[in-house]
């Protein structure tokens, strides 16, 4: 048989017909609610037709599955490159930075448009698609977000996959599904993302594509539809192909850059490839089953053909699998497709099940936002509904007399109608050549060259002098960037990776209340538990290293930068060893600081072990030229948010959590607040120009320079109160209490007060005479651990974590999600505690699963139909799963112990659980070896 080109149909000679698929979907949208339709307010067919045709996914994986093989191939396939880049010679198009080329690892996520099929989406030719075509048959634009695989860049996996409206989940072939990829999985499910799975690398030996599925089903909590299933010539050869389940076809690629495909309908593989034929079979008959369970439409066309399984036409399924992926969201169904990007086999089907199977931006959940102080959909927001209720809470807490629904309307309908549009920055990028560049998400409206953004995070505004559209490192110029797409804004001095930008009509340099509050989809980020110290080479670089930290965290905002009162160091914290190196090679080899970074540790955390004495201070000096007066009265004490059962509100008292389990109570009698016309609280006794919200972030911003370094070991503080008081008639002179003289205040107090727990230099505790002081411990981060490993190595993985590293067993294979980065915190605070995907539902039983049959599977199976035994029960290559709770001190350098324990084949994943306190002998250990082994 001759090969053929892969299933392309020309889009020309498709006939334009009225009352074609597309025509109906334009159809749907004029019944789109009012806000849908502001969402994407440039209204017109053509933007309809434009989102429609697009899609934004992101691909998701553990490391070294195939992320970035799979990526060049698509490029390729879709003519955007004119070769395959490698990942093992360096040459990838997505992992452009110098550092992942050296390490073969993706680390910055790229945004990359292409388009597929090849063509494009706004070609007159090509906008009708006919009813029994799939939508793959015209072309789409993709937008590709290629995030990271490496447990230290989980935040970063985070942050993309925010902005995806759906993802392709790449398994390896060999090892199934990982640990990561299970942490990755049930995170997008936070999200709500429609994903579907590619099990690459079936060219390798060991591969088992039967096994994986039923891991998908055992591990990834959802029905796997198994859509293809691999050829392997001759029933056990080589892997040259799939057969397709939905359209009932064998693809088979002739070697070379796989773009000739061979294809044969089911009587030509009954004569090939007999074997592969009975099981096409099965897997239809398997197909068609799921889908009737979860989609009531498949079982009436299933009735409609006789039952017959084979007869379901490709289309009915297709939209079958659509409706359980995106609309019916309790279906948990899993689409599994087939592959090996690296010998090129089965790349363009994946593509075209992406445009077939993933949701267009016009077919996505609501995305989060809050604004004011109530969160919500951003469309119940545009349909002005969100607005009232924030308005009735903030007359509620302000005890004012409540407006007139109609009224707040009114109001709400004006203030939306000046949003012009409003983005995420996901992505801040130093770009050698362009300069730093902002990517965005676009959700309603549109941003536009020369435009004003707002930075809702920020307080600022911002012009926007270019935009750009991402082709990898290429860029094309474009005046607007629409709701719906992703963009870069070029030339923004501010904006950071996880900041909202909002564009709205007037001349002001802040938009009305309450746009100036509005956050999309805001993200937590999670404490550092690494750290080093950054040094400039000399005093002329102190500068430039400054700003060169100032970029890497508006690029990465996991990354912290502190810097030492005492000693003037500067300090830089993480999330893993890998994310520091990586931080120190962009520091140095590409923004070029003459600096050195100290050794990489471990950051612990100071506790206080009972309370301090009350510790008044007055701060009196100059300050740049100007006098500045003021004090405060601070009291320190342990903290603990589980067992507290004060009633810290009131009208002079505000609370506050900060991401290091840290509270500061901030009382201010006698200061006669009130709030002033423009909705400001004032004080008539604080200087003109010092508003309450500013004079209180002054007083925060002062303890959390205190509580930055424990009074004994230096450490941040952790499970501490601190209690501040701001007395007006003793704390208050005049125009002299400026903001930074109200901010040392509250920093000497605290500090002192920090002091008081530790005995005087001068009398040690011992002293005979001195009444006891409480002292402080050292908190150490305990990790919540998953390793996977094969039945074989079980035993000795257990031993080693809970007796070498005094860990402890949490459960063996249970359908774990590792809890590392939150994504639903609220705006205010950075981090709140890791939450759980919204689906509580029962584990799937991989007895009714489908799978075919593993060629190459050693242990006894029973063939590939319903109801089979487990092929991977009873095999010592059964994958295990251990969950557990270990010092992170204990992990440093895991891997390489973990790949000696197990022949090389186990992983794992970590994240925060929470500082605990450590042992007195623990604790004397760590500082000994802190302290250089004295
Ligand atoms: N045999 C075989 N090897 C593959 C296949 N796909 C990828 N590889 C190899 O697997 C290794 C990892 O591939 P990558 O594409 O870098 O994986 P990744 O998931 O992008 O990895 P990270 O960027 O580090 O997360 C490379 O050596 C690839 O050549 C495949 O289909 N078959």
């Amino acid at each position: 048989m001759v090969a053929t080109p892969l299933l392309r149909i020309s889009p020309q000679a498709m006939a334009l017909k009225p009352g074609s698929i597309a025509a109906r979907r334009l159809g749907t949208l004029k019944s789109l609610p009012v806000s849908n339709r502001k969402l994407f307010s440039t209204s017109s067919a053509k933007w309809a037709e434009a989102l429609e045709r697009t899609r934004n996914i992101g691909i998701i994986a553990h490391i070294d599955a195939g992320k970035t093989t799979t990526t060049e191939r698509m490029l390729y396939y879709s003519g955007f490159t004119r070769r395959i880049g490698d990942v093992d010679e360096g040459s990838t198009v997505t992992d452009f930075l110098p550092a992942e080329r050296a390490r073969g690892i993706t680390i910055q996520s790229a945004a990359i448009t292409f388009h597929w099929p090849p063509g494009s989406p706004g070609d007159k030719n090509t906008v009708t698609l006919q009813e029994s075509q799939p939508r793959s048959a015209v072309p789409h634009t993709i937008n590709l977000i290629d995030t990271p695989g490496h447990a230290d860049f989980t935040f970063e996996v985070m942050r993309s996959l925010r902005i995806l409206d759906g993802a392709v989940c790449i398994l390896d072939g060999v090892a199934g599904v990982e640990a990561q990829t299970e942490q990755v999985w049930h995170q997008a499910s936070t999200y709500r993302i429609p994903r579907l799975v590619y099990v690459n690398k079936l060219d390798r030996d060991g591969a088992a594509f039967g096994r994986t599925v039923k891991e998908v089903g055992s591990r990834l909590g959802g029905w796997p539809a198994v859509c293809q299933i691999p050829w392997f010539e001759g029933g056990d050869g080589r892997f040259v192909g799939v057969a397709d389940v939905v359209n009932i076809h064998g693809l088979r690629w002739s070697e070379g850059d796989g773009k000739s495909v061979k294809m044969l309908d089911l009587q030509q593989l009954d004569q090939e490839e007999s074997q592969l034929a009975a099981e096409l079979r099965r897997a239809r008959a398997a197909l068609v089953e799921l889908l009737s369970e979860h989609d009531d439409e498949l079982v009436e066309k299933f009735f409609e053909c006789d039952e017959d399984h084979l007869a379901v036409p490709p289309q009915d399924i297709l939209n079958s699998l659509r409706r359980c992926l995106i609309e019916n969201k309790s279906s948990r169904v899993i689409p599994v497709f087939a592959g090996a990007s690296f010998r090129n086999i089965g790349v363009q089907p994946l593509l075209d099940s992406v445009i077939n199977l993933l949701p267009s931006p016009l077919e996505t959940a609501d995305p989060e936002v809050s604004i004011g102080n109530v969160k919500g959909g951003l469309r119940r927001l545009l349909s002005g509904d969100l607005l009232v209720e924030q308005n009735e809470k903030q007359a509620a807490s302000g005890g004012k007399k409540q407006k007139s629904k109609k009224n707040l309307q009114a109001e709400s309908q004006s203030s939306i109608e000046r949003l012009q549009g409003c983005g995420l920055a996901f992505k801040v990028v130093n770009d050698a050549k362009r300069g730093v560049l902002v990517y965005v998400r676009v959700y309603s409206g549109s941003l536009d060259r020369n435009s004003t953004l707002f930075n809702t995070n920020l307080n600022i505004s911002e012009r926007v002098p270019r935009l750009l559209k991402m082709y990898a490192n290429d860029a094309v110029e474009v005046d607007s960037i629409p709701a719906g797409h992703i963009g870069v804004v070029v030339g923004l001095k501010h904006a950071r990776t996880g900041d909202t930008l909002v564009s709205y009509a007037g001349h002001k340099s802040t938009p009305p209340e309450p746009l100036n509050t509005l956050q999309l989809r805001p993200i937590g980020v999670p404490p550092p538990v690494f750290f080093a110290g950054v040094e400039p080479h000399s005093l002329s670089e102190e500068k430039k290293l400054e700003e060169s930290l100032a970029l890497l965290l508006r690029e990465d905002p996991s990354l912290h930068v502190t810097v030492d009162e005492d000693s003037g160091q500067t300090l830089l914290s993480g999330m893993g060893e890998l994310h520091l190196e990586i931080a120190r090679d962009r520091l140095l080899n590409d923004l070029k600081a003459k600096a050195s970074m100290g050794r990489i540790e471990i950051g612990y955390r100071e506790a206080p072990l009972g309370a301090s004495t009350p510790v008044t201070r007055i701060f009196d000096k100059e300050i740049a030229g100007r006098k500045g007066k003021a004090g405060c009265t601070a009291v320190v004490e342990p903290w603990d948010p589980y067992m507290d059962s004060t009633n810290s509100e009131g009208n002079d008292i505000l609370s506050i959590i900060t991401h290091e389990n840290n509270q500061i109570i901030i009382t201010t009698p006698n200061l006669q607040v009130e709030t002033n016309k423009k909705g400001i609280e004032e004080s008539p006794l604080l200087p003109a120009g010092l508003d309450i919200p500013t004079f209180r972030a002054a007083l925060q911003n002062g303890v959390f320079a205190a509580l930055a370094r424990g009074p004994q070991f230096t450490f941040p503080m952790h499970s501490t109160r601190v209690t501040l008081t701001f007395n007006a008639t003793e704390h208050l002179y005049g125009t002299d209490t400026t903001a930074s003289a109200v901010s040392s205040a509250a920093r000497l107090s605290t500090t002192a007060a920090l002091r008081t727990l530790l005995p005087p230099p001068s009398s040690p505790q011992s002293a005979p005479g001195t009444s006891p002081t409480p002292g402080t411990a050292l908190m150490e981060p305990l990790m919540n651990v998953i390793i996977s490993v094969d039945e074989a190595s079980l035993g000795a993985v257990v031993h080693d974590i809970s007796s070498s590293r005094g860990g402890q067993i949490i459960s063996l294979d249970e359908d774990l999600t590792l809890p590392t980065t939150d994504l639903a915190s609220s705006p205010t605070s950075s981090y709140s505690p890791p939450q759980q995907p919204p689906e509580d539902l029962p584990p799937i039983d991989t007895s009714k699963v489908y799978a075919p049959r593993d060629p190459f599977e050693t242990t006894s199976i029973g063939g590939g139909s319903l109801g089979n035994t487990d092929p991977v029960s009873g095999s010592a290559n059964r994958p295990r799963t251990i969950a557990a709770k270990v010092p992170l001190k204990e992990m440093v350098g895991y891997l390489k112990h973990l790949r000696s324990l197990t022949a090389g084949r186990g992983t794992f994943v970590m994240s925060v659980d929470r500082f605990e306190r450590m042992s007195a002998p623990r604790q004397k250990a760590v500082l000994i070896e802190l302290r250089g082994g004295l």
